[in-house]
Order: structure tokens, then C-alpha cells, then sequence
């Protein structure tokens, strides 16, 4: 079935209908125009999409990804308009998050003959969403790069992106088309029923807004999926959430690689170990220990910033951590915690990949000093490594004590030169 040629995607969005992409693959999902903050974390000023989609093919009907449970409906409504549930042989998740999986169960229900295609890292979390009974085990297909579902004329190819932005992400190509479902690769919150983005309002700031708060932890993961999509003929970029991207979509790779690219570091051809320096101080004490801290590190060959958090937004200092080897945080202690400051760039660190860097932590106190000791705590808890041990100076340093901030600093930095960076956990190991 196909919609009127009269009728605007506008209007077609807003009366619940499907969308067509192009002849037999159309939009099945659904609007949220009215979300302001999704999964708590990621605001939006005009609510979100949850893209799904569906394939028809002479051999039986695909649909890939499905909507929230509360816009399930909306969902069913719209497949109904294209497909009969009997002819669905398919059904492919590209990720399994809620967003994406909520109306699975149902659909699986009305189309109980469909066949499932996760990714080869999915089925444990297939099993943890669905819980099925020991006597009504699931069924499923696994699929890596390259392998093939055949629809009958078309053909569905699987990508494994894993971590972009769970572990199981899978991409998947629509070959004859050139369409990529790219799951939230290349989405965005925006929620525009003009759908298409050479309709759309300007959403670049949502594109890269997502980018940031979603994928940037996982840059490197970014740059595998990149290898495997830019050498596909591409006509249609068809994401998750957001604008489907059919007006010359391999901008929107351009600007996956330049987001996800050389780090700053890498851009301005340095080379040396880096190590930035975050301290407050109320008297001086802490500073003159950041002081001493620099200077060793430098002594022993690391090119060292040192920023007194009193004096800077947080997002920028971020950045910068991104591109360092290593960093050290210098805070008194103040009823009987580290300083706020410090604790507010700390909790900042979660959109940045810390693969790889190592922590430090020091600080004056006057009597109990458990300001540092929580610093490392938190270190180790973002998979940072400490190698060398907290260093704490009861009130003013002395000369001998500012002689031990410059071996701290010389320690680090040496750390830094052999090596000894790398993270506790690899993010491999959670898939
Ligand atoms: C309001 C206030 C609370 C403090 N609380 C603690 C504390 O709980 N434990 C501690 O060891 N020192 C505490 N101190 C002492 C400071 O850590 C100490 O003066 C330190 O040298 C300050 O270093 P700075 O000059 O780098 O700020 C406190 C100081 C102030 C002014």
C-alpha cells in the first residue's frame, strides 16, 4: 500500500500513517513531540522520534527495530497500514535498548512466525529483556559483518558496530537500496514530522548534541563502524531517532569521523606525554603543592598544563582531558571531602573515553586529609589507573615537602614515558 502522492509526509506523520522511503520500505515508527529530557540524561527542545521501519520484499516482510512501549499503538497502526502480520518473516534489532524493543513482545505475539536477528553480542541481553520460560525457550538468529538475510529480491546485510552505543549494536544495509538502518548511529532528539532532512528544521545542533553525550565515549568504536560504512553505496541514511538522512547522507559519516578523529593532541603534532594538573586551594597550600607537582613532571620529560578550577567553565576542561596521558588533582581537604569543584569535573567524565590514562591526587589538609584517598576512589572507579600513591601535606609544605610534590610529579611523568598506562577494564569484557 502506498500513500496518496498528494499527501505531505507532514500530514501522513501526523494522521498515523506509514511513510514511504521508498517503493516497499517505510517509516513504521513514531513521534514524541512532547519529550524534554530523555533517559534523564540528554535534554531535547522538541522531543524525540523512534524510527522503525519496514521492508517488503518478494519472499516476506522485515521490519527492523520497533518503538517505547507507550508509542506501541502507534506503531501497530502504522505497520497495519503497509503489512499483514502473517507476511512478516523478519524481524531485526540493530540494538536493544527500550526505546527500540518496547513493542517487541507484542510484535512477536501477532507475527509469531517472524524470526529474530540480533547480533552475535545480543543474545544474553535478548533473554534479560524478554525472561522467556525454561519451557518456551527463544528463538533467534545471530549475525556478524557480512552475513546475509534474503528477502527475496532484496537482500538485509548485517554490520557489527558494537558499543555504538550498546554492545550489541549491529548496523543494517538494505543492498539493492543503499539503505543503511543505522540504529542510533546518526540519530539525533529532534522530532520533526517533516522526516526527512532535507525538510526538516536545521537539527545539526541536535546531531552533534547526541553525538556528543552518546557515541563520544566510544570514539574508537566509531572509527571501526566508519571503516564498514563508508565503503557502502549509500542513498538513505534511515536511523533510529531523528531526521532520516536522504539528502547526501555521507555528510553526516564526514562528521562522524571529524567528531571522532585526531585528538587535539594528535592535530597539533605533539607527541610528548601530557599531564594536566586541576587544583583549588583556599590559603595557598594545595597550590604551591600543584606548583611542585608541575615542575617534577615537567623535570622528567611530560608537557604539563596546570588549571586552577576557581577560573574555568567545566566543558572545556573536559576536552582537554579527553587528549591527556595523564591527570592529577590537587584539593584540601574540606569537611572531610574533596572540594566541589573538583567533584563537578569528576562527575563531568562520563561522556570522555579514559582508556588508558593515569590518575593522581593530592592535597593539604589539617587534620584528617580525606580528600585524596576519595580522589583515587573515584579514579579507579572511571577504570583510570593510580600508579603512584596519593600524596598528602599537612597544612603548609615545608621545602623537604614541596621536594616530595616534585618526585610525585617526576613519578607520574616517568609512569607516563614507560608506559604504564592502560585501563583496568576493557569495555570488551562487558559485552
Ligand atoms: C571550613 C574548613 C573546613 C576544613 N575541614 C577539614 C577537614 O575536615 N579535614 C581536614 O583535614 N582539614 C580540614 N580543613 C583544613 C584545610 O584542609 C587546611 O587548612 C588546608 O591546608 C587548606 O589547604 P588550601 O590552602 O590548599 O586550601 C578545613 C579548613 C576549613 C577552612
Amino acid at each position: 500500500m502506498s500513500n496518496p502522492p498528494s499527501a505531505s509526509p507532514t500530514d501522513i506523520a501526523r494522521r498515523g500513517e506509514a511513510i514511504e522511503i521508498l517503493p516497499g520500505v517505510h517509516w513504521i515508527g513514531a513521534l514524541d513531540p512532547a519529550l524534554r529530557a530523555f533517559d534523564i540524561i540528554l535534554r531535547t527542545a522538541n522531543g524525540t522520534t523512534y524510527n522503525a521501519y519496514l521492508v517488503r520484499g518478494s519472499h516476506g516482510v522485515a521490519v527492523i527495530d520497533t518503538v517505547k512501549a507507550e508509542f506501541a499503538d502507534e506503531f501497530f497502526a502504522r505497520l497495519e497500514s503497509v503489512a499483514d502480520y502473517d507476511e512478516i518473516e523478519v524481524i531485526v534489532l540493530n540494538h536493544l535498548e527500550p526505546d527500540h524493543t518496547g513493542a517487541l513482545p507484542e510484535l512477536m505475539r501477532r507475527a509469531p512466525q517472524a524470526r529474530l536477528h540480533i547480533s552475535s553480542r545480543a543474545p544474553a541481553m535478548l533473554k534479560a529483556l524478554l525472561k522467556p520460560r525454561e519451557e518456551d525457550p527463544l528463538e533467534y538468529r545471530t549475525a556478524d559483518t557480512g552475513d546475509e538475510v534474503s528477502l527475496g529480491e532484496r537482500t538485509l546485510r548485517f554490520l557489527h558496530t558494537p558499543f555504538l552505543h550498546w554492545p550489541d549494536t549491529q548496523c543494517t544495509y538494505l543492498v539493492e537500496d543503499g539503505v543503511l538502518f543505522s540504529g542510533d548511529v546518526f540519530g539525533c532528539h529532534h522530532c520533526d514530522s517533516r522526516m526527512f532532512n532535507d525538510r526538516c528544521a536545521d537539527f545539526r545542533f541536535a546531531f552533534d548534541y547526541y553525538y556528543a553525550h552518546i557515541m563520544r565515549p566510544f570514539k574508537t568504536h566509531v572509527m571501526d563502524a566508519l571503516k564498514l560504512i563508508e565503503p557502502l553505496a549509500l542513498k538513505i541514511i534511515a536511523p533510529t531517532h531523528g531526521p532520516i538522512l536522504r539528502d547526501r547522507p555521507r555528510r553526516y559519516l564526514t562528521r562522524y569521523r571529524e567528531l571522532s578523529s585526531a585528538s587535539f593532541a594528535e592535530r597539533i603534532g605533539n607527541e610528548d606525554p601530557t599531564l594536566v594538573v586541576f587544583y583549588m586551594s583556599s590559603y595557598g597550600n594545595t597550590a604551591r603543592m600543584a606548583e611542585a607537582v608541575c615542575a617534577g613532571a615537567e623535570e622528567a620529560g611530560a608537557r604539563v598544563s596546570l588549571y586552577d578550577l576557581e577560573g574555568g567553565e567545566i566543558q572545556p576542561f573536559v576536552d582537554l582531558i579527553e587528549t591527556a596521558d595523564a591527570l592529577a588533582f590537587g584539593s584540601p581537604t574540606i569537611n572531610g571531602d574533596a572540594v566541589k569543584p573538583i567533584w563537578d569535573l569528576l562527575s563531568s567524565l562520563a561522556v570522555v573515553d579514559l582508556k588508558g590514562k593515569l590518575g593522581a591526587a593530592f592535597g593539604s589538609y589539617g587534620w584528617t586529609g580525606e580528600a585524596v584517598r576519595m580522589i583515587e576512589d573515584r579514579m579507579r572507579g572511571l577504570k583510570m589507573r593510580v600508579p603512584v600513591a596519593g600524596l598528602r601535606i599537612k597544612l603548609i609544605p615545608t621545602d623537604e615537602e614541596l621536594e616530595e610534590c616534585r618526585e610525585f610529579g617526576r613519578a607520574l611523568a616517568s609512569a607516563i614515558v614507560s608506559g604504564e598506562k592502560g585501563r583496568v577494564i576493557d569495555f570488551a569484557d562487558l559485552g
